[in-house]
């Protein structure tokens, strides 16, 4: 008997909202188990779509999702989702949110206290166990929607521009400490594999091992870098002469995709 191939597998996806006009086309991407790949592309160019796909949310209208060789149906547990805003229950205390999905697994309450306790100490928000999220900072905030998110130990984490409401500080101690719970996100230190949308390319360098291009009109994948940087990776690589010369590619590709995109709209009959 062979195994199925672990990691994350789009076949010829394609996604039409109206009939006609497809929003992505044919994508072939293979994420490997444990990688960490960011995808970035021009507003509109389908990123959300994609992610949305992977989640189980958003059915393609051709082709295929798989997940370690199953096909994925739907939302379920071996994926965990965080999006802009944070998107917690106001009414339930942080380690309450956190336990949502264990809860919705029927995890028997000790195993889901000390499964809440590991995740909160995880994200450095142990001592805000008992508080409402509406006490919390935005960034605050993002740590238990994340620790939310991995409550359930996904084979994969979905990340939809999750600090793209956050100041430029928080920001840079969020990729850190994201990169950090990729690299030890389980009591057995095993590593989910992380996709994530953003807008930011310089976000995109720093955390990932592959960037992802989008282009529009409609969204394929136009170009994929490996990004080659030492790990782990300090906040200072951002100012390294590689880090730049990278960061100025994938900005130059977003670029070119961006123009061309509002070039057709301009030609496009009104
Ligand atoms: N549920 C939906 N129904 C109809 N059209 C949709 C739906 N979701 C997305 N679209 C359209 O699909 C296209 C791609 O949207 P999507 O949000 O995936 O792009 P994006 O690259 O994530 O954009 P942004 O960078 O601005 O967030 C857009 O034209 C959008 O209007």
């Amino acid at each position: 008997m062979t195994s199925a191939p672990s990691g994350l597998r789009l076949e010829g996806v394609g996604k039409e909202f109206v009939p006609g006009r497809p929003v992505l086309q044919d994508v072939d991407l293979s994420v490997a188990s444990g990688d960490f790949v960011c995808v970035v592309g021009a507003s509109g160019s389908g990123k959300s779509t994609l992610l949305g796909m992977v989640a189980g949310l958003v059915p393609p209208t051709s082709g295929r999702v798989l997940l370690d060789g199953r096909e994925v149906a739907g939302p379920g547990p071996d994926r965990g989702l965080v999006f802009q805003t944070a998107s917690l229950y106001p009414w339930r205390t942080v380690a309450q949110n956190v336990a949502f999905g264990l809860e919705a697994l029927g995890v028997p309450r000790a195993a889901r206290r000390e499964r809440v306790r590991w995740l909160l100490d995880e994200v450095g928000l142990g001592h805000l166990a008992g508080a409402l999220p509406g006490r919390l900072s935005g960034g605050q905030q993002q740590r238990v929607a994340i620790a939310r998110a991995l409550a359930c130990a996904p084979r994969v984490l979905l990340l939809d521009e999750p600090f793209g409401a956050l100041d430029v500080q928080t920001k840079e101690d969020m990729q850190l400490f994201v990169r950090q719970v990729w690299q030890d996100v389980t009591p057995a230190g095993e590593r989910p594999t992380v996709v994530m949308v953003t807008h930011d390319t310089e976000e995109a360098v720093f955390l990932a091992r592959r960037v992802i291009v989008l282009s529009s009109d409609p969204g394929r994948i136009s170009q994929e870098i490996a990004i080659g940087l030492p790990e782990p990776r300090p906040l200072e690589i951002k100012r390294s002469a590689e880090f730049l010369r990278i960061r100025a590619e994938v900005e130059d590709l977003v670029r070119a995709e961006h123009r061309a995109h509002q070039a057709r709209v301009a030609a496009a009959p009104a």
